[in-house]
């Protein structure tokens, strides 16, 4: 197998979502839970992307586990490493959007590494650097809360910087508008300059085909689904994958009980969870009873067990960021966070044990904790729920899943998604 593009996701639902935009636009994809084992079967692809958990580690992990990623796909040959980090640029003072980039760069042998969250599709545009969220900048949107990683500055040059080893650079959109070459020849610029990542403005789709041809002349590449598609369609064009590959086939109906687990506190998956309650029972988990040792995810089990003969049921520790503040000051923020995904973990997991093959799960670190749960190696990407989120199938055994980021989907998202999971 040789992999045209080798991706490398910090987060599960990242990686589905950037496993959804390669395989609209024409790549065969397979997106794997961790660093495959050199013995799992895997479909003639023209695109793997390793999810990682890595996001919200200490970097030199983070660095460690892409590293090895990273090997993994070279070994398979891919001509192109893309490190897919968050729409929103989720990451801290001490990484690790930064430190990963520089490690991939620096292995490559790469002076400089073109970076862009854009995704014009989610709303998420670069101007001039500043990322933002719909209309607002970035620290201004409901990122300025996130429970791990609180956005708190726009200015995608400083938040990089101070993360990174080398210099950060920008290529303005006065650049990206003259062409690939015109980026080519700023990247270059820039990298004589001694920046080792440059800050990539794109506003519509057409400047991710721009930035995509531009990244594809280096070996690694860091950013959101906007430079997946970019990428792919500058693949497509070079004629390096067979364009418009044929539906992948993924298997007939499962059926039976559906769940729905949510651990994101994002605005978006809070009025998803208020929607859920009219079209499923709900069951809040009481962070407070979970972190003082009651057995709650157990009580929350026993709770969706009653219900799911009869139809699918929604499990959240989700709230507002007042209760969340609250948790954390109480608790810590790791700690909160980490004791609500084991929890959840733990409820996925008794859930598959009685019998649920259909389950949808919203949150990066939720779904990781999830996912690793159940020991899920390998997922083929099927339809697309909304703008970013695919129905996955697993390829180890007959189970449907979700994995959302927190912000993505439409209202109506947990009944949207078990629709399409017969
Ligand atoms: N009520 C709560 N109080 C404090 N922390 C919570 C609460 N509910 C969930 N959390 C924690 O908040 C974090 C949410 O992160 P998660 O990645 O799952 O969602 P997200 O950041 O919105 O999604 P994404 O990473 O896909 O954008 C998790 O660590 C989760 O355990
Ligand atoms: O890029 C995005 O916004 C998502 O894929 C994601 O990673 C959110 O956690």
């Amino acid at each position: 197998m040789t992999l045209a593009l080798g991706c490398i996701a910090d987060d599960y639902t990242g990686a589905s979502d950037l496993a959804n935009t390669l395989t609209k636009a024409g790549l065969r994809t397979v997106q794997t839970i961790g660093v495959p084992a050199d013995d799992l079967a895997l479909p003639e692809v023209d695109a793997v992307v390793v999810s990682l958990k890595s996001r919200s580690i200490p970097a030199d992990e983070a660095v460690a586990r892409s590293r090895e990623a990273a090997a993994w796909l070279n070994a398979r040959g891919a001509g192109h490493l893309m490190f897919k980090v968050c729409s929103t640029f989720d990451s801290t003072d001490a990484g690790n959007i930064g430190p990963v980039t520089d490690a991939l760069r620096t292995d490559a042998g790469e002076a400089i590494a073109l970076v862009t969250p854009a995704f014009p599709e989610t709303a998420r545009t670069v101007y001039l650097g500043h990322l933002f969220v719909g209309a607002v900048p970035l620290a201004e949107s409901p990122l300025k809360d996130h429970p791990l990683n609180p956005m708190r500055d726009s200015n995608l040059v400083r938040v990089l910087a101070r993360q990174s080893r080398a210099g950060v650079g920008l290529v303005d959109l006065a650049a990206v508008a003259q062409g690939a070459d015109a980026v080519i020849a700023r990247l270059d610029a820039l990298a004589k300059e001694g920046k080792g990542a440059a800050i990539a403005d794109a506003v519509l789709d057409r400047d991710l085909a721009v930035l995509g041809a531009a990244a594809l002349t280096r070996k690694v590449s860091t950013g959101a689904s906007g430079l997946g598609l970019g990428l792919a369609r500058a693949l497509v064009a070079a004629g390096r994958v067979a364009s418009a590959a044929a539906e992948a086939d993924l298997g007939g109906p499962i059926g039976g009980p559906a769940a729905c687990l949510a651990g994101s506190c994002s605005q978006a998956t809070l009025g998803q969870i208020a929607r859920a309650e009219a079209a499923m029972p709900v069951r809040r988990l009481d962070p407070a009873r979970l972190l003082s040792g009651e057995d709650e995810a157990g009580a929350a089990l026993a709770w969706a067990l009653e219900r799911i003969g009869a139809g699918p049921v929604l499990i959240a520790s989700s709230a507002g960021p007042e209760d969340v503040a609250a948790v954390q000051a109480q608790h810590g923020r790791d700690a909160a966070g980490h004791a609500i995904e084991a929890a959840m973990a733990r409820i996925a997991e008794g859930l598959v044990a009685h019998g649920v093959r259909r389950l949808v799960v919203a949150g990066g670190e939720t779904s990781g904790a999830v996912v690793d749960r159940l020991g899920l190696p390998a997922f083929r990407v099927g339809p697309e729920i909304a703008a970013g989120v695919p129905v996955l199938r697993t390829t180890d055994r007959d189970m449907w899943l979700a994995l959302k980021s927190g912000n993505f989907g439409g209202p109506d998202f947990f009944a949207d998604a078990l629709r399409l999971m017969p």
